[in-house]
């Protein structure tokens, strides 16, 4: 049977990536305002279907160095890092200009690559994107690029967007960019390159098609887009290449326009499972029988139902889960230290406080961070 190519209209949760070319005009440096209307007309159209949207977009550099005058050379990290950090604030002003007469409110998240490798912040910031969409906010992300030197940060947003996709559990991301897609070498220098619709398996013949990197106002060409969709279809999300130089550049993809479509090899929350269980564990929780139950019908592990707390482990560590006669039940990402579980095991969530001397989170491990 032929692949089916993955619909827009079906998305559950969505992350847009836009790249710089698209908001920034190349010539004049400036915002593409009428542009960016479009698109933000696109988003209001899929929330109120009842899709969540992320959008991970480019752009704070290339807006910066017009607004400093530092031309349109290479920039040198500080410089590029200032320009990002006065490029910023107009980019999320835009955004929030531009969804406000929808009714949307937009939150600016700025994050590193060390926030998805360090496992705890990974886990914040997943709890915080998760939040931001349960409350229909539209967040807008980017690279914290004042504070990223070169060892610490994905500098491309296609990685960043991938990893996106995986924190909050997209089934789709869409890489808008000025290409429609994939082809089998890069169409602007080989007029013989052919388009390719569906892939479904990221073999080295493709990875191949991707060229050098390329310089101007974009920093990634095909090969971070192939990265990303790598780790997308193996977290259970479909990633599509798309021209976004239409005015309704997802409206248009919905329609059929034409993209490459990176097909998913399993479902978002699987591949998290899958994830979770592979983990070594660096301790383990015991628990009683009432919290055998809650767990087995879904529920959260509080700390009531924690009788002991063994090994040394930090926040957002993998544990082992124990049933009351010492029988390993599953695996969850714990939310406290071993010392913090310790003093809290046996109590009710709102003493916390009162023992901790802060108000952490009510669970102990959270259901959607468990593997029975
Ligand atoms: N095999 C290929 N298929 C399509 N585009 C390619 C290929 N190899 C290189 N490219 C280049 O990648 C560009 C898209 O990447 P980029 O300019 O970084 O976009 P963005 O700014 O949207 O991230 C295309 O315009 C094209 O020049
Ligand atoms: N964080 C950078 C993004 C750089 C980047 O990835 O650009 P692009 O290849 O156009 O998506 C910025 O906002 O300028």
């Amino acid at each position: 049977m032929a692949p089916v190519t993955p619909d827009l209209s079906t998305a559950r949760r969505l992350v847009v990536k836009v790249g710089s070319a698209l908001v920034v005009d190349r010539e004049t440096g400036a915002l593409r305002r009428d542009w960016l209307l479009g698109l933000i007309a696109d988003v209001a159209a899929l929330r109120a279907r009842g899709t969540d949207v992320v959008l991970v977009s480019s752009g704070s550099i290339a807006l910066g160095r017009s607004l400093l005058g530092l031309g349109s050379d290479a920039l040198p990290l500080e410089r590029a890092q200032a320009a990002a950090a006065a490029g910023q604030i107009r980019l999320a002003r835009a955004y929030e200009e531009a969804l406000q007469p929808h009714g949307l409110v937009a939150a600016q998240v700025l994050l590193t690559l060390e926030d998805s490798a360090d496992r705890r912040r990974y886990l914040n910031a997943r709890a915080t994107l998760g939040t931001l969409l349960s409350l229909g906010v539209v967040p807008i992300v980017n690279e914290n690029d004042t504070v990223a030197t070169d060892e610490i940060r994905f500098g491309d947003n296609d990685r960043l967007a991938a990893q996106i996709a995986v924190t909050v559990g997209a089934d789709q991301l869409v890489l808008l960019s000025d290409v429609d897609g994939l082809y089998t070498a890069n169409p602007q220098s080989d007029p013989a390159a052919r388009h390719l619709p569906i892939i479904d398996r990221l073999t080295p013949e493709i990875l191949a098609m991707a060229g050098d990197p390329i310089s101007g106002l974009s920093k990634g060409g095909m090969r971070t887009k192939l990265m990303a969709a790598r780790t997308a279809m193996g977290a259970g999300c479909a990633l599509a290449i798309a021209r976004g130089d239409d005015l309704h550049p997802l409206e248009a993809l919905r329609n059929g326009a034409r993209a490459t479509w990176f097909l998913p090899q399993t479902d978002p929350q699987a591949a998290r499972k899958a994830w979770i269980a592979a983990m070594k564990p660096q301790g383990a929780l015991r628990i009683d029988a009432g919290a055998a139950q809650a767990l087995s019908t879904g529920r959260s592990l509080l700390p009531a139902g924690v009788v002991v707390v063994s090994g040394a482990f930090g926040r957002g560590d993998p544990v082992t889960i124990e049933g009351p006669d010492g029988d390993p039940l599953g695996t969850g990402l714990v939310r406290y230290t071993a010392e913090e579980a310790r003093s809290i095991a046996g109590r009710h969530s709102n003493e916390i406080p009162g023992i901790l001397g802060y108000s952490g989170r009510a669970a102990l491990i959270h259901r959607d961070d468990m593997v029975l």
